[in-house]
């Protein structure tokens, strides 16, 4: 008989990482659910709206909410997979995606968001848990949206610290997961993927036939922010801190443990940057905001 693909639960599935997530399981052919809140009046038709386009995927969506742990048992006893997609601060929070958190040393407060997901991390290990922790560094969507700010049509464009930190930035679309990667720390960090912030803006700046004030905002005013603004307006700036000044995405040398997800799926395209910019030329993705 063919292998069955896996059946695949995604808590977080209607929020902003987590509706690629639902949209690749679904593409790939596996029966997917998604755990989701119920809906209420105060529900937006955002929120209602996503989940009428999962159902007519055939996606089946469990209502209900993290604490009600018959739900969640039950619900996890009929996968094969579950990703976790919920943002900070929610309590169960084992969503990678991001930085590599046991390979970097960020601000303080960036170090503590940092250390819960650890803490998960560790817990899950400890737990005999079959896992794959996904770091994706940064989605390319969401950050070129951050930097650039397309939709806003700007004279001027920021620049975190020298602009010269080389970032990794993947497109959202071609984050993936498999279960040849159980037990392993799975890193994307594609060639053509690596970009500093001016050569981004250049480039852009070529695509659009415009140009671009860059305003620097120096590495001491963005800590000085981060010791400064109250929590949590104080993990944001950290981590552009991390991410575009002291360039963390590359801070480390993969080693050979490390499995480097474009070599692991040759036949994978990974948007280039180059090729992501021309996404945003004809059908620019929505801006979207982390919840901290
Ligand atoms: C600069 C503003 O940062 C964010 O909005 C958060 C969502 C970004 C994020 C959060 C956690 C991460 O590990 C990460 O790695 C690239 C990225």
């Amino acid at each position: 008989m063919e292998n069955e693909k896996s059946k695949i639960l995604i808590f977080g599935g209607t929020g902003y990482l987590g509706k690629y997530m639902v949209k690749a399981s679904v593409s790939m052919g596996h029966k997917t659910y998604v755990y989701a809140r119920p809906i209420t009046t105060q529900s937006s038709p955002a929120k209602i709206g996503i989940r009428e386009e999962f159902q007519a995927m055939g996606v089946t969506i469990v209502q209900g909410e993290f604490d009600e742990q018959e739900k969640l048992v039950s619900v996890l006893r009929h996968v094969d997979v579950v990703i976790s997609t919920v943002a900070y601060p929610q309590r169960f929070f084992p969503s990678d995606f991001g930085v590599e958190e046991d390979r970097v040393t960020p601000l303080p407060p960036f170090e503590a968001f940092l250390e819960k997901k650890r803490k998960i991390r560790r817990a899950t290990v400890e737990a005999g848990i079959p896992y794959s922790f996904v770091s994706a560094n940064c989605f390319g969507a969401y950050f070129v949206n951050y930097l650039l700010r397309p939709h806003e049509q700007p004279q001027d464009i920021s620049v975190y610290g020298s602009g010269e930190a080389k970032v990794v930035i993947n497109y959202e679309e071609d984050i993936a997961d498999d279960p040849e990667t159980c037990n392993r720390v799975v890193i994307y960090r594609p060639q053509k993927n690596i970009v500093t912030q001016l050569e981004l803006i250049s480039l852009w700046e070529k695509k659009t036939g415009k140009t671009f004030n860059r305003i620097y905002v120096p590495e001491d005013e963005i800590v000085k922010l981060s010791e400064t603004l109250p929590h949590p307006q104080n993990i944001p700036v950290s981590i552009l801190h991390s991410l575009f000044v002291k360039g963390v995405t590359m801070g480390f040398e993969l080693g050979e443990d490390d499995l480097e997800a474009s070599g692991l799926y040759p036949d994978l395209e990974f948007r280039t940057i180059d090729q992501l910019l021309d996404i945003f030329l004809t059908s620019p993705p929505d801006a979207a905001a982390a919840a901290f």
